[in-house]
């Protein structure tokens, strides 16, 4: 579904990825593992088209990405940044508008009610500031407002980062929901059981390039790999 073939990548002059190569496939949950630094978010960035592919290949469903960020999400590709990015003078309610109207295929998906039925929470919170919202809410708000986009694939970078762990345990059952469904994800993650408990497929990166691809099962049970290239 999405591939990248020797891609190089970085911010001006600093390169981060030196020719990284992986494939997400349909149906399935790709987890992106990786020490801080390493450059799994640089890798999002630039299939988002937020950093430019200085050369390489990446391809979706046959084709070559489009470039700008906006055709990227028009193409069925959603993405949920570390920051999450909410408006924070806008009301969940609005947020989620904004996402449903840009995207949404009218009648067709994920509407306003299912997303609300995915996260009852947020039917609690419609009239909440985004500032307002805890950071649990905040992430809920981030995915929900993805799932508006009605995407054929969900990009996450770090869904866990600064959770509680009751908070966590919810994404992850909310995750796991959408793999159930056939939702194809690439989840990049510091959390290791997260990740390899929703993941089928994982790769790890180190120094912008792909150093290990096995299973989630493969992972969990390589102890060595986990230990060089991980520090768990
Ligand atoms: N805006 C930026 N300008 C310059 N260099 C950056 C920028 N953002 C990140 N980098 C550098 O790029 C490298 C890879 O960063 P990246 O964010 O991709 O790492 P990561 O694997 O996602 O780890 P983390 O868990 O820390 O986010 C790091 O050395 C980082 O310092």
């Amino acid at each position: 579904m999405l591939e990248l073939s020797a891609v190089q990548s970085g911010y001006g002059e600093t390169q981060v990825l030196y020719g990284l190569s992986l494939e997400a496939k349909q149906g399935r949950v790709l987890a992106i593992l990786g020490r801080n630094g390493a450059g799994k978010s640089t890798t999002l960035k630039t299939i988002m088209g937020l950093l430019p592919l200085k050369s390489g290949e990446i391809v979706f469903d046959g084709k070559p990405i489009a470039s700008r960020p906006f055709d990227v999400a028009k193409s069925g590709i959603a993405y949920v940044p570390e920051t999450r990015d909410i408006f924070p003078s806008l009301t969940v309610r609005e947020n989620l508008e904004i996402a449903a109207k840009r995207f949404g295929a009218a009648g067709s998906g994920w509407t306003m009610a299912r997303v609300l039925e995915l996260f009852p929470r947020l039917g609690e919170r419609l009239d909440n500031g985004g500032t307002q919202l805890s950071g649990g809410e905040q992430q809920m708000l981030a995915i929900a407002r993805a799932l508006l986009m009605n995407p054929r694939l969900l990009i996450l970078d770090e869904p866990t980062e600064g959770l509680a762990p009751i908070i966590v345990k919810l994404i992850h059952d909310k995750l796991n929901e959408l793999k159930t469904e056939g939702l194809s994800m690439i989840i990049v993650e510091q959390n290791f059981g997260f990740a390899t408990s929703l993941a089928d497929d994982v790769v790890v990166v180190g120094r912008g390039q792909v150093v290990w691809t096995g299973s989630a099962e493969e992972i969990r049970a390589d102890q060595a790999a986990q230990h060089t290239w991980l520090g768990v």
